[in-house]
Parts: structure tokens; sequence; C-alpha cells
């Protein structure tokens, strides 16, 4: 999927949200979105996920079966989890088995038959993953998805990413809570000052802290950084000998 020279603002005569964007997701591929809030996070997974058109430009490529997660799954509804998941499997796919599979597996089967206005948070947002990955997406677009989640349900995300990059399909992912860390390997996307720059790709990496008697600390030094290890900060303490 590719943005071509996309410019977007939400009202003729405003000013633009977003300005000349050009960028390119591959097939398998991730992309982390970043920047302050109000930058335009949403609004470019919103161009991506078909949600909003551009003014100028276009979003080509993008591929059949698109799973868009919104930042707050409207809850303002009324139907229980089920009530609604069904009607959206009845209009883009997916069956009973998927619902309840999905329900199993994000832990939140006691909550199917509930109304969405009564879910917590945290539970809005797994229907709103379930709805999306009823018919697995070619293009997933999930607007902070971990925000409300409780932690054990966070670390579905990157599982749920790297099923849908092996399957060939590419993901879009805006964070603000700096999680894109669980993400190694993923593009990065800065959106500021209506611009979307893409930076250097994520590795993962282990921040070890060590001690040594402050005498050796300029010795231990030398040789950490003689061996290619990055010292990311030094601290002074004072313990019971
Ligand atoms: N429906 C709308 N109508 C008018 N302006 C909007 C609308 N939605 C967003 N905006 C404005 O567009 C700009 C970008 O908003 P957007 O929601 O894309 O930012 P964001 O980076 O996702 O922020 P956040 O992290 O707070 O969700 C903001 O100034 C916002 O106020």
């Amino acid at each position: 999927m590719r943005f071509q020279d996309v410019w977007f603002r939400y009202a003729r005569g405003a000013a633009w949200t977003l300005r000349g964007v050009t960028l390119t997701l591959p097939p398998g591929e991730v992309a982390v979105v970043e920047g302050r809030n109000g930058a335009g996070k949403s609004t470019l997974l919103q161009l991506a996920a078909g949600v909003l058109r551009p003014g100028r430009g276009a979003v080509e490529g993008r591929p059949p079966v698109v799973g868009w997660v919104p930042e707050r799954f409207p809850a303002d509804q009324p139907f229980t989890a089920r009530g609604l998941l069904r009607h959206m499997a009845a209009i883009r796919g997916g069956d009973e088995a998927q619902i309840e599979r999905w329900a199993d597996r994000l832990g939140f089967t006691g909550f199917l038959d509930v109304r969405l206005s009564r879910l917590s948070k945290g539970s809005a947002q797994k229907v709103g993953l379930v709805q999306a990955l009823l018919v697995p997406p070619d293009l997933l677009v999930l607007d902070e998805p971990w925000e409300g989640l409780d932690a054990q349900t966070r670390e579905h995300v990157p599982q749920i990413v790297g099923e849908v990059v092996a399957r060939g399909g590419s993901v879009l992912i805006s964070d603000h809570l700096g999680e894109v860390g669980r993400l190694p390997g993923a593009r990065r996307w800065h959106v500021r000052d209506g611009e979307v720059r893409e930076g250097a790709q994520l590795e993962a990496r282990r921040v070890i802290e060590v001690a040594v008697a402050a005498a050796d600390a300029p010795e231990a030094l030398e040789r950490l950084r003689a061996g290619g290890f990055e010292v990311l900060g030094v601290r002074d303490e004072v313990v019971p000998r």
C-alpha cells in the first residue's frame, strides 16, 4: 500500500492536517506511526484504512481485506458484544466459531453477552480487535491498540501483528505510549507539523545494569566500549560494605 502525495484536511478552507505524504508499506511489513497528541496519527491511519479520503493525492494498492481498530471503539450502541460481532460477521464474513475463538483467546468470553455500553474501555478495545480479525486482514490498522488493555492482553498485540505479517499482510499501528519496542523490525513513521517522515527501523536489545567499585569504573567502561557495547549511563551510589 502506498500513500502517493496525500494531502488531507477536515474542512474546505481549513489548514491541512497532513501535507504531501508519500510513503510505502510493503506486504509483510509493519509501520509504527509515532507523534505527539494531535499530530495526525489517527488521521493517517484512517486514510490508510479508507475511512477518510485524501483531499489531494491517493492511497494506492490498498489490499482487499482491511481490518481497522479505531482508537476508541464506539460503545454507545444498543448491542451486546456478541450481537455486534454477529452483525459484523454477517457483513464482512466470519462466523460464530471465530467470535468464540477470539473471545476465548483474548479472555472476554464472559463479556460476550454484555451490552457494549457497559463494557470497560479495555473490554471494548477487545471487541474492536475481534471485529477487525474476524476475516484475516491483508492490512491491519491498529490505532493505539495498547491503550486501555490490561497487561495480559497487551502481550497479544505483538502476537497478532506477527500472525498477520506471517500471512503476508501488513500492519499500520499508532503508538504514543512508546510500546513500539515490542515490535522490533517495524518501520517508524513520524508525524510532525503535517508531514510524515520514515525513521530508522528498530532492533530488539536488552539493557543490563552492572555495578562495579567506583575505583574500577574507568577500566570497566573502557573494556565495555572496547567490547563493542554501548554504555547508556553511569551513576554513583553508596551502599553498605
Ligand atoms: N473529525 C475531525 N474534525 C476536525 N478536526 C479533527 C477531526 N479529527 C481530528 N481533528 C484534528 O486533526 C488533528 C490531528 O488529529 P488526530 O486525531 O489525527 O491526531 P493524533 O496524532 O491521532 O492524536 P492523538 O494521539 O491525540 O489521538 C488534530 O488537530 C485534531 O484536533
